[in-house]
């Protein structure tokens, strides 16, 4: 969103601190002080639009009243994949960090003859986006959130980053010009990186091989996400076709 010249990054300190303050909004510490929300954002000039990422925000129960309670004008974009590939991906993360947790079939289970899922596994609990939005929409309409898909946004992210700029008021200028598919990474990359002439691709820690999972553990999940996927779908009005 660089490329629009309007839009604002957090400083990486202010960003620490917020990503901080989802356990309190009067965030504390002897280093830091007390500190808002507000205090923490930086000043934003007419025309420019701060923007503030933390993906764990979403599933944070306290996050939409302390946001609401900051600016109830606030617009909020939130990527959203297949939770079952999501629960997967997030599964190779910590894997790539900690090479000797748990396979992923037996932390999927709380009971793996009965087929019991452990929802308290975060890795599942965050792919119930149902039961997050349930939360954000008592405090936010859902004209002021966006859910950009996580598979289009691979296969057709000009498009999809059309509906992001339409959503804050931008005009289309980031389109199909600015990307290629890099057969190497897989994935879509920039032609050129902000200032610079250079092709830009996304690190070593996006796009990673994921590990083979059990077929049936994989079609128990997509049977258990079924229903809040229905449920989201009717809630946003937009079918993700994750089934
Ligand atoms: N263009 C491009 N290049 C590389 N990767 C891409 C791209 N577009 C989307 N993705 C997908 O982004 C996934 C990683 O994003 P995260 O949500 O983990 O990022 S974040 O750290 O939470 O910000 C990452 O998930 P994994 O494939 O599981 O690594 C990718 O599938």
């Amino acid at each position: 969103m660089l490329a629009h010249g309007v839009t604002k990054s957090l400083q990486p300190v202010s960003a620490l601190c917020i990503k901080r303050m989802t356990n309190g909004i009067q965030y504390e510490s002897g280093v830091f002080g007390s500190y808002s929300l507000m205090d923490l954002m930086p000043k934003t000039l007419e025309g420019q639009i701060t923007m503030e990422k933390t993906p764990s925000y979403f599933v944070t129960r306290e996050a939409p009243a302390r946001i609401s309670a900051m600016s109830r004008e606030t617009k909020l974009i939130v990527v959203v994949r297949d939770p079952v590939t999501r629960a997967i991906s997030d599964y190779t993360q910590t894997l790539s960090k900690k090479p000797d947790i748990p396979s992923f079939e037996s932390l999927t289970f709380k009971n793996r003859t009965t087929g019991l899922i452990d929802t308290s596994w975060s890795a599942i609990q965050i792919g119930i986006y149902a039961k997050h939005l349930d939360n954000w929409l008592q405090y936010f309409p859902m004209d002021q959130i966006l859910f950009v898909s996580g598979e289009r946004l691979i296969s057709d992210p000009a498009g999809e980053l059309g509906r992001v700029q339409d959503f804050l008021g931008l005009k289309r200028i980031i389109t199909d010009k600015h990307f290629y598919f890099n057969q190497t990474k897989g994935f879509p990359c920039l032609k050129k990186a902000e200032g610079s002439s250079k092709p830009h691709c996304l690190g070593k820690t996006k796009g990673r091989t994921h590990p083979n999972i059990n077929p049936e553990v994989v079609q128990r999940l997509r049977d258990f996400y079924r229903p809040f996927n229905m449920k989201f779908y009717q809630m946003t009005g937009h079918n993700f076709g994750w089934d």
